[in-house]
């Protein structure tokens, strides 16, 4: 069967993903209610549309950080898209780009920072966590700066890894040729070591993450790299004026796709929240439960600058490589044109909140 939206292509991972892989890509952290809560959210909320209105040309284009996009879509920060598709990295750098979306690279990515570069056709940014291993970190960001990427996201809602019932379960560990290859194999070697009540991920972001962190260093990263800084995982006005105030390039409200601390909102629920804290000062991006083109145009007229996704994109490779995941993306794209059509809303700068209910 043709998938025809993005809820096919994750019926059929359900239906074909090893166990454990499943549990990773899906899951999320404690009961998953955050989980949940994210695409319930957009489903809850209500489209006012007008009629009558030229909609012969609907243009999804939008800029982003000095960058134009055909749509305003990123494929989220994932880790080891290998192991959903021997293609991993090239095959969803290719889809991004072909379907005029950003990229954004995992610091645990299982393909070379450089080669993704060399068959990207749009923008790439590269997300990194906090490394103890300062050394190890700048050197990555190094690589990037060369290689073309054009921001770094530093993640912050997870100075470790939170506890997530099916990995524990089926005690997920990376299989053999899966590897985050942008670190050096030492930096790496505990990912593959479950531990007693702690998953091999959980254990090994313990061991490496720096979880003493705070906004004082951020002028430590910003003092080595030219790449603006991008701040993942707001979701509080006060953490947003923070932000802002520590002159950071731009944001992305994110719960980690309810996968770190769970019990917090829906992303589209504190996402107008922290629109209105940032008050214009920089591009707020969101992430989370994002499912269907309606649901881009929700987070558009909530405020935000563009919509990063995660779990459909890796739905997609999972089906078929790289057109599985350029269709994900493409359809998203081509609902957000039906649905900006159907608003009577034919450009993106229209998008605003007289078009919620
Ligand atoms: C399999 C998987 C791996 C992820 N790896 C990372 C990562 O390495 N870095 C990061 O900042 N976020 C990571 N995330 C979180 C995503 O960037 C994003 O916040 C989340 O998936 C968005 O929710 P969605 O999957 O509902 O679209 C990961 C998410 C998934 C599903
Ligand atoms: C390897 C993990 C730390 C990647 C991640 O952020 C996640 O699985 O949510």
């Amino acid at each position: 069967m043709n998938p025809l939206h993005v809820g096919d292509y994750a019926d059929h991972a359900k239906a074909t993903l090893a166990g454990d892989v499943l549990g990773y890509l899906d899951g999320g952290s404690g009961a998953e209610w955050t989980l949940r809560a994210n695409t319930a959210a957009y489903q809850r909320i209500r489209l006012r549309p007008r009629v009558l209105v030229d909609v012969g040309t609907c243009d999804t284009s939008v800029d982003l950080l000095g960058s134009s996009l055909a749509a305003p879509l990123g494929v989220a920060p994932m880790a080891y898209h290998r192991l959903v598709h021997e293609d991993g990295e090239l095959a969803t750098v290719k889809a991004a780009g072909a379907a005029g979306a950003l990229f954004v690279a995992s610091i645990f990515a299982s393909t070379d920072l450089a080669e993704m570069a060399a068959v990207a056709t749009g923008p790439l940014w590269m997300q990194l966590y906090w490394l103890r291993d300062r050394p190890a970190l700048l050197e990555l960001v190094g690589r990037a700066e060369r290689a073309g990427y054009r921001a770094l996201v530093l993640t912050v809602d997870a100075p470790r890894v939170a506890r997530r019932h099916r990995d524990l379960r089926s005690g997920f560990t990376l299989p053999p040729h899966v590897r985050a290859v942008n670190l050096s194999r030492e930096l790496m070697a505990e990912s593959h070591l479950a531990a007693a009540g702690v998953s091999a991920i959980e254990r090994h972001s313990r061991e490496r993450f720096d979880p003493t962190i705070t906004w004082a260093d951020l002028a430590w990263l910003r003092d080595r790299t030219r790449l603006p800084l991008v701040l993942k995982g707001i979701l509080t006005a006060e953490d947003a004026r923070l932000a802002a105030e520590h002159e950071v390039d731009a944001i992305v409200v994110s719960n980690h796709g309810g996968r770190q601390l769970d019990g917090v909102a829906a992303t589209a629920d504190v996402l107008a929240e922290v629109v209105a804290a940032i008050a214009g000062r920089l591009p707020v991006l969101v992430d989370g439960g994002v499912r269907t083109g309606a649901d881009v145009l929700k987070a558009l007229a909530l405020g935000a600058a563009a919509v990063l996704v995660g779990r459909p994109v890796l739905w997609g490779l999972a089906h078929s490589g790289a057109a599985g995941a350029e269709h994900v993306l493409t359809l998203l794209r081509e609902e957000l044109a039906e649905a900006m059509a159907l608003c009577g809303r034919p450009t993106t700068a229209q998008l605003d909140r007289s078009v919620l209910g």
